[in-house]
């Protein structure tokens, strides 16, 4: 029997149509996706949804994580608040490749007021190929987490 990855999606107002046509996507990719929302438009605070699906991450739940704002820096900060998590935010396709290549980055983040439909595909699409390749990168991220001690 094989395991479907599992991935947690999460946005706050500003980014849930993108949230949404991307968890369609990521599904079709084969991932089992859960999206924990928020699926109302109403004005929300990204803290919370960012540290509510870094800890589906960090908790071992789900392998990965993408989260948007619109710009998408403020979900990475409050993301990047959990232990365990390296999140990064990208607007192109190969720093989304290279930060799970170089930097084992468990989260991604997106602005939803700074890219478009077809660029956050291609984003997601480079971002969930990649593979970490250790090695001295290996040592670099364990340099990463020392500083959480
Ligand atoms: O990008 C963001 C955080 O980095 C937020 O989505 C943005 O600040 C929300 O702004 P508003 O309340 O005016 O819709």
């Amino acid at each position: 029997m094989t395991t479907r990855k599992r991935i947690v999606l999460s946005s706050d107002h500003a980014a849930i149509a993108l949230r949404q046509t991307l968890a369609t996507h990521i599904a079709d990719l084969g991932w089992e996706v859960v999206d924990i929302g928020p699926t109302t438009p109403e004005s929300t605070h990204y803290p919370k949804h960012g540290a509510a699906a870094a800890e589906r991450v960090a908790s071992g739940d789900c392998q990965l994580g993408i989260v948007l704002c619109g710009t998408g820096q403020g979900i990475m900060m409050a993301a990047n608040k959990v232990k365990g998590i390296r999140c990064g935010v990208c607007s192109d396709a190969l720093s989304a490749r290279m930060i799970r290549q170089h930097n084992d980055a468990n989260m991604l983040s997106l602005g939803a007021r700074v890219i478009g439909e077809a660029l956050a595909l291609d984003i997601v699409g480079a971002f969930l190929s990649a593979e970490f390749e250790g090695g001295r990168h290996g040592t670099r991220v364990d340099m990463i987490t020392a500083l959480e001690a």
